[in-house]
């Protein structure tokens, strides 16, 4: 799959480019923060450093001053102790030859105005202090860069000595500030005072100066000093802990002079700028720093608060203490810059951070969207893709109730829908195909099917060098017990059949229903046509026995035709048409027979057809005549009765017997109105008959099976007989043997029906069929007219006379009127007669002859007897 497009890394790109969004606003939001926080902390940081300063320094100043107090106050109180003690007189002072004394005392110095006279007072306050200067004078050594005493009286003792060497003989102590700062006048409360900062020219360094006055019993003597190295100021800003890389201080006066600033200790020194002038730095300060100190001293900016403000171009953060001893204060700052440039490598941190978590997060939800989502999308996927390849019974895991889950689950739902829907639609296609390729009533194949396994066959037969034969065959008489039954009873019979066809086959034929009473075989591998005959007379064998409907059992025929592939055809529409014309050959030729195809039949069918074609156009025309053939009794020579055989004035053929077209017209149903045609033609005939005085004549009609079974037979009769006025009593019908055997209901009905009417029946053709005895009694028949067939080879055939002889006496027995056909000769008339035999009808007697000569034969009988 590629990389954009999964699932997994879009969602992915959408949850880095939220986080990254997200981690650009909390780096943002959180720089924001932090450089509050930053700016806070430096200031909270710069506060706590000026004050921790501001503490060091008081501390500085406080022992440095307490030290000198201590100092001053140990000198007073040597003077104090010594008030009344004398000084050695050999303790003086020599005078320089400029009238100054520099003498040295120790370490330090001592100078004496030019102009001062050298009292008592000076020497016993240089003699008594000396010995507590010089215990005191290491310590004071170690703290200050020079100590010194200065008298009211302009002497001076100073450490280091040098000092002293330098001064001139009209240096006037007392008026410098090292004096009059801490004497009375400017120091009226006696307190320690400070000098302000200045450039000692001797030492290069800034220094200030602090001063003590000395009272002796409340009177004051002069001033203690000392010198201080401002550097240490300096020194402890230094020794701060700081991570302040570019952290100043500096140091300002309550009345406004800038005392100590470190750039300014560093790059202007002040010995240019005269003694003491250097203090004053009012008109050299930075305008911002000047602006700074300003704003402080209105009050504008009050201590301990961090204020912007710009010094020497940079925007600096300012705090400052006040150092209250010495009315100073102390200033911290640095510079805004620095802020910035902490502040953008916090936010580099920060970045950095949120890049790695960044990274984190997003291999977290590549994996664990990959483990939680993607992986089990694509297995899902999978499995459909096997579903998709016909695996329906695969289900999906529904393991857990996340969303995955419960598309899994519904998806396992929908399969079972799928498979339900499935197995309806198998169901509902193998209903389809069994309504679309088998029969429903038999199970048989259908046409379609048929036409395929034929189809296939032929294929095979192609390619294997192979025969096969195609059975059409028809049940006889099928239509008449389906009429008079009804269709169930034709239904079952049906079924019935295919089974008894189904059991003559072997397994690899097939067999057919092609509709209505329609069956096909399709036998494969028949390497002779005698095998196909074999299975032929099997089916008509099997069906020759009757089957059970309902209380009843019917005997059905068949008439099979056979035809073969390849010999007769390799076409498939072709073989079909073979075998229907086969099998109607069959049919027409005798029933319950199979015939093979052969080439003529096309020719016979077609004679059939013109033939067919050509009795509707005689029923039409009036081509149809009847001719009667009179019956007489044996004994007596009287015509008894006539039957009435119908005849064909053909224009072309001449007169045309009822066998060379009777068949076509019952296969075509034109019997019917033929039929009627020669009721109604008969029946006048009787009436005539009747009127002629000879109503003791019975009037035969041979009526076919179709005529008997049509529902409208009885009705059409009464009709008819009610047209013509004859007496049912004088009529006979006869009905073959075979119409009866098929045994429908509904011819039975009409032959009851009949019988009460009155109308004679007589069974055409006796013995030729399978009549049992006991079934004939069941019919309502009155007379049995024997076959031609048996009286033909009388007297001379044994079995022919004995088969004759049985059936009269059989007849007589069970009261049956018989009729012996086909008397040609005088012998058999006479054996006929004396077998029993009450009447007869034959050549011998009468040929059948057209009505006028009938009646002119009967007149001429009635006239003989
Ligand atoms: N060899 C010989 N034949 C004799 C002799 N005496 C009579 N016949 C013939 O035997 C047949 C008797 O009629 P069938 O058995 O009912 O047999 C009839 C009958 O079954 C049928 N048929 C005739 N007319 C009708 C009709 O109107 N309706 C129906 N359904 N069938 C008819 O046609 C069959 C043949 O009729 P036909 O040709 O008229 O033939 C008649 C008749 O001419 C004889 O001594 N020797």
């Amino acid at each position: 799959m590629p990389l954009m497009t999964s699932i997994n890394t879009k969602l992915l790109a959408i949850v880095v480019l939220f986080a990254a969004i997200s981690g650009v606003l909390i780096g943002l939001w959180q720089g924001a923060e932090e450089s509050r926080r930053l700016q806070q902390g430096y200031d909270e940081r710069l506060q706590m450093l000026g004050e921790r300063y501001r503490d060091r320094l008081t501390q500085e100043f406080a022992r440095r001053q307490n030290l000198l107090v201590a100092t001053r106050d140990a000198l007073a109180d040597s003077l104090i102790r010594t008030a009344g003690d004398t000084v050695p007189l050999d303790f003086g002072f020599q005078r320089d030859p400029d009238g100054a004394v520099r003498e040295y005392l120790g370490e330090s110095g001592l100078f004496i105005h030019r102009d001062s006279p050298i009292t008592d007072d000076m020497r016993r306050l240089v003699y008594h202090t000396n010995g507590t200067w010089l215990n005191i004078e290491p310590l004071l050594k170690t703290q200050f860069n020079a100590f010194y005493l200065i008298t009211k009286d302009r002497v001076s003792r100073i450490w280091p000595a040098s000092l002293v060497s330098g001064h001139l003989p009209a240096h006037d102590v007392t008026q410098e500030i090292f004096y009059t700062l801490a004497a009375p006048v400017e120091n009226p409360l006696g307190k320690p005072r400070w000098t302000p900062i200045y450039f000692d020219y001797y030492p290069q360094v800034w220094t200030t100066s602090l001063l003590v006055p000395l009272y002796v019993n409340g009177q004051f003597e002069g001033v203690v000093g000392a010198d201080l190295d401002m550097s240490f100021l300096f020194s402890q800003i230094n020794q701060l802990e700081s991570d302040f890389e570019s952290l100043n201080g500096f140091i300002f006066s309550a009345d406004g002079e800038l005392i100590l600033h470190g750039d300014q200790s560093l790059s202007a020194p002040a010995q240019q700028r005269g003694d003491y002038e250097v203090f004053n730095q009012r008109a050299e300060l930075s305008p911002g720093m000047r602006e700074f100190i300003d704003r402080s001293r209105s009050g504008q900016w009050p201590p301990g608060g961090v204020y912007n403000h710009e010094l020497r171009g940079d925007i600096q953060r300012i705090s400052y203490q006040p150092l209250p001893e010495l009315d100073w204060y102390i200033g911290l700052h640095y510079p805004e810059s620095m802020l910035e440039s902490r502040h953008a490598e916090t936010m580099m941190t920060i970045y950095q951070n949120i890049a790695g978590m960044l990274l984190f997060l997003s291999l977290g939800m590549y994996y664990g969207l990959k483990w939680l989502v993607t992986r089990r999308i694509l297995k899902l996927a999978d499995m459909t893709e096997r579903i998709g390849a016909d695996n329906w019974s695969i289900r999906l895991p529904e393991s857990g109730n996340d969303e995955i889950s419960q598309l899994a689950r519904g998806m396992n739902r929908m399969l079972e829908k799928i498979n339900e829907l499935f197995r309806g639609l198998n169901n509902s296609i193998q209903d389809m195909e069994r309504l679309a390729y088998y029969d429903q009533l038999t199970g048989l194949e259908n046409r379609l099917l048929f036409k395929e396994q034929l189809r296939t066959a032929l294929y095979a037969i192609r390619r294997e060098d192979q025969n096969l034969a195609l059975l059409y065959l028809d049940l006889d008489h099928f239509k008449d017990i389906n009429d008079s039954l009804g269709h169930e009873a034709g239904d079952r019979l049906l079924v019935s059949v295919s089974q008894r066809l189904r059991a003559c086959l072997r397994e690899e034929d097939s067999v057919a229903r092609l509709g209505g009473d329609e069956f096909a075989i399709l036998l494969r591998n028949v390497s002779e046509p005698r095998y196909a005959s074999v299975v032929a007379e099997k089916i008509i064998d099997a069906l020759g026995y009757p089957i059970r409907l309902n209380a009843q059992e019917v005997v059905v025929g068949t008439s099979i035709g056979i035809t073969l592939a390849p010999d007769d055809s390799r076409d498939l529409e072709l073989l079909m048409r073979n075998a229907d014309l086969a099998m109607y050959q069959a049919k027409y030729h005798g029933r319950n027979v199979y015939r093979f195809y052969t080439p003529d039949m096309n020719r016979e069918v077609e004679q059939r057809l013109r033939l067919e074609r050509e009795l509707r156009l005689a029923l039409q025309n009036h081509e149809f005549e009847l001719y009667y053939q009179t019956q007489l009794d044996m004994q007596t020579g009287r015509v008894v009765g006539i039957e009435a055989l119908l005849r064909w004035n053909h224009p072309e053929r001449g007169l045309v017997p009822p066998n060379e077209f009777i068949p076509a017209a019952e296969d075509s149903g034109l019997i019917v109105p033929i039929g009627q045609w020669v009721l109604r033609a008969a029946c006048q005939q009787a009436k005539n008959l009747y009127k002629a005085q000879f109503k003791h004549v019975k009037v035969s009609i041979n009526v076919s099976a179709r005529q008997l079974s049509d529902r409208d037979f009885v009705s059409d009769f009464k009709a008819v007989v009610r047209d013509t006025g004859v007496e049912p009593e004088q009529l006979v019908l006869e009905v073959t043997e075979s119409t009866l055997m098929a045994d429908t209901q509904v011819a039975l009905a009409h032959l009851h029906a009949l019988r009460t009417l009155g109308v004679g029946l007589a069974i055409d053709d006796f013995g030729t069929g399978y009549s049992s005895l006991s079934y004939l009694k069941r019919l309502p028949v009155t007379c049995l007219k024997v076959d031609r067939s048996f009286v033909q080879h009388l007297p001379a055939d044994d079995e022919d006379r004995a088969i004759t002889t049985l059936i009269v006496a059989m007849a007589n027995s069970l009261n049956y009127r018989v009729v012996v056909e086909g008397v040609e000769t005088e012998p058999q008339w006479a054996f006929l007669r004396e077998c029993g035999c009450h009447f007869g009808q034959g050549y011998y007697f009468s040929y059948p002859v057209p009505v006028e000569q009938l009646m002119v034969g009967l007149l001429e009988a009635q006239k003989r007897h």
